[in-house]
Order: C-alpha cells, then structure tokens, then sequence
C-alpha cells in the first residue's frame, strides 16, 4: 500500500453538476487514484504515485496503453508503463552540474502528487459537439509531503508542477505546466513516458518523422537523420527524435497492419523518443512482464529533453500531448 500522510478517504462516486443527466461523467477518488469514466464508457485511471496514467480504455473497454503485469502500483518504485512523468532529467545527466546527481528520470515519477480536483466541459471537434470531456488536475511542489526525498536532498530548487489530465471520447491529453518558484534560475527537461498498446509490434509503422534528426542512444549517442518515411521496430529501440518546424505542426501517427490506430500531436515539445526495449533489454528489466509484452507495446514519448528548459526565477514552462484515436 501506498504510505499516506492522511486517514485514507473512502472511495467516492459522484456525478457533475452542470451536465444534463444523461451526460453523467462518474468519479471515484481512493486516495490512492482517481478514475474518471464518460456516460459513453471511455475511462481513464490515474495513479497519485507519480501522476502516472495506468489505464486510458475507450466505450469497449478496450485498453489503449501497456502496463507491465509486473509493474508495482504501490510506491515503492516507478510504474513500468502508462504514462510516467519524466522532470527535471530525462534519463541521467552526469556533466550538468544541477542534475548530476538525480536517478534517471527524475523524481515526478517517483513522488506522489496531490488530486486539485476536477472539472467538466463539452468537448468541439470543429464546430461539432463532440460529448463531455473530463479534466483532472494534480499538483506537485517542492513543498509537497509527498515529494520523493532525493528530490528535496539533491535538487533544491522551490518548484510547482500541474499536470493535467484530460479524457474525451476519442482522445487523452496530458499536458504539464513549470513554475519556478526559487529565486534561483534553473535547468530542467520535461518528458511524457507514453506506453502505447500495440497487437503486434512487427506490423507497426510510426508516421510522421521522416527527415528528422535523432540520437540514436542504441548506437552510442550517434546522430542520424531519418531517411524511410517510417520508423519501423525490428530490434532494440531508443531514440530522440526532433522533427523539424514547429511542435505542433504534423502528428506522430502510429500504423499498425496498416491501419492508423494513434494520432500523437504536441504543443511545445520539440522531441519525440520512441522507445522499445526488444526482447534482451526486457528480460534485464525486473518490472518488464511478461518477457514478450515488448511486441505490445511502442513508447511515444513527446518531450523536451534535447535542450535544458531554463527557467529565470518566476518563469513558467508549458507543454502537452493529445493522443487521438483513429479508425
Ligand atoms: O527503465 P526506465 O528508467 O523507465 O527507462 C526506460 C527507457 O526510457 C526511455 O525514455 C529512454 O530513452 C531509455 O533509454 C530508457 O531505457
């Protein structure tokens, strides 16, 4: 069980005022996660621990991202799958002087956030309605008692996060905002760890990244350019891409068997990693399970992790990823 500061609140089920009733969205808050679902059945699960989106199911009920059978929920590490937080590092940093000594990924993925509440609106696809969207705010600070305590011991920056959630009938975006707080400047990077579920990894496609330059980290940090218009998963994976242009200007589109199943688009984020860790790296991963789930699922992780954000004290950093589903 996850430690809580505070007697646990029993689970809580309400609906929205201001909705007609038959646009009822449901609630449950546990004190351990919060779960929304839209009178049409679309749900999203939400993990205090980290923000960590566990579960995003459309009106079928079908799950759209992977999470390790093996992953542990209950605090004593990171969830491995969903949607982890990646702040301040991505990855490590040993030569920045502010990061060096932070695990890799940082400590948002690692604390336990704080539920701000809730809020309700009709959602627009153009000019049509497009059914209730649900948005589900989380907070994390320096002050926070739930901040991992490797984050206050060796990055001692003042800080507040929001994160928000928001789940409509045919999307979910997760979009983050930085504020520092310090009267300090600091350096931070900004990732969202995205576990897209997949049927068959062999038959994936990704669109949308032709021409770009990337790290390849599987090759030594080496930098490349994309030459086939798409990127296609036959091995060990890890790389940071940064699509020309504007973040906003052209999804990163997941095919599979030749069928548009995601539509990723960002606003703000200048990278994209694609991560999948193939068959050797997922048998070295404890939490990885089972040992072949890497043909389920494709990280597409939009971030900003190719240059330090870096914010003078009072300046604040906002970034986000909608993921559309198609067909
Ligand atoms: O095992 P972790 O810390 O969750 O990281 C998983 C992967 O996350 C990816 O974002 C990185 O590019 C990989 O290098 C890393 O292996």
């Amino acid at each position: 069980m996850v430690e809580r500061a505070n007697k646990p609140k029993p689970p809580t089920l309400s609906s929205t005022p201001g909705l007609p009733p038959q646009a009822t969205v449901t609630f449950s808050d546990d004190n351990s996660r919060v779960i929304a679902e839209l009178p049409t059945g679309e749900s999203v699960t939400v993990l205090l621990y980290g923000a960590t989106v566990i579960s995003w199911k459309d009106a079928q009920g079908d799950e759209k991202l992977w999470l390790s059978e093996a992953a542990k929920l209950d605090g004593s590490r990171a969830v491995r799958g969903g949607i982890p937080v990646v702040f301040p590092v991505f990855g490590t940093a040993p030569t920045h002087p502010q990061t060096k000594d932070l695990p890799q990924h940082g400590f948002a993925r690692t604390s336990r956030w704080e539920f701000l509440g809730k809020s309700t609106s009709e959602s627009q696809t153009g000019s049509a309605a497009n059914g209730p969207a649900v948005k589900l705010d989380f907070g994390l600070s320096s002050a926070a008692p739930g901040l991992d305590p490797i984050a206050a011991a060796r990055w001692p920056f003042k800080f507040n996060l929001i994160y928000s959630v928001t789940l409509t009938q045919t999307s979910l975006t997760t979009s983050i905002v930085v504020t520092n707080d310090d009267s300090a400047p600091f350096d931070c990077q900004v990732l969202m760890h995205t576990y897209l579920r997949v049927k068959d990894i062999t038959a994936v496609q990704v669109q949308g990244l032709a021409d770009a330059s990337y790290i390849d980290k599987v090759d030594g940090g080496a930098r490349k350019t994309q030459s086939a218009a798409e990127v296609t998963i036959t091995g060990e994976t890890d790389r940071v891409y940064t699509p020309a242009g504007d973040p906003g200007a052209g999804p990163v589109t997941v095919v599979e068997a030749g069928r548009p199943v995601y539509a990723v688009t960002r606003d703000n984020l200048s990278n994209v990693v694609v991560w999948n860790p193939w068959a050797d790296k997922a048998q070295g991963i404890a939490d990885f399970a089972p040992k072949d789930g890497f043909r389920n699922m494709i990280c597409i992780e939009p971030g900003a992790v190719g240059a330090w954000q870096s914010l003078e004290a009072g300046d604040a950093f906002e970034g986000a990823q909608t993921i559309t589903l198609l067909g």
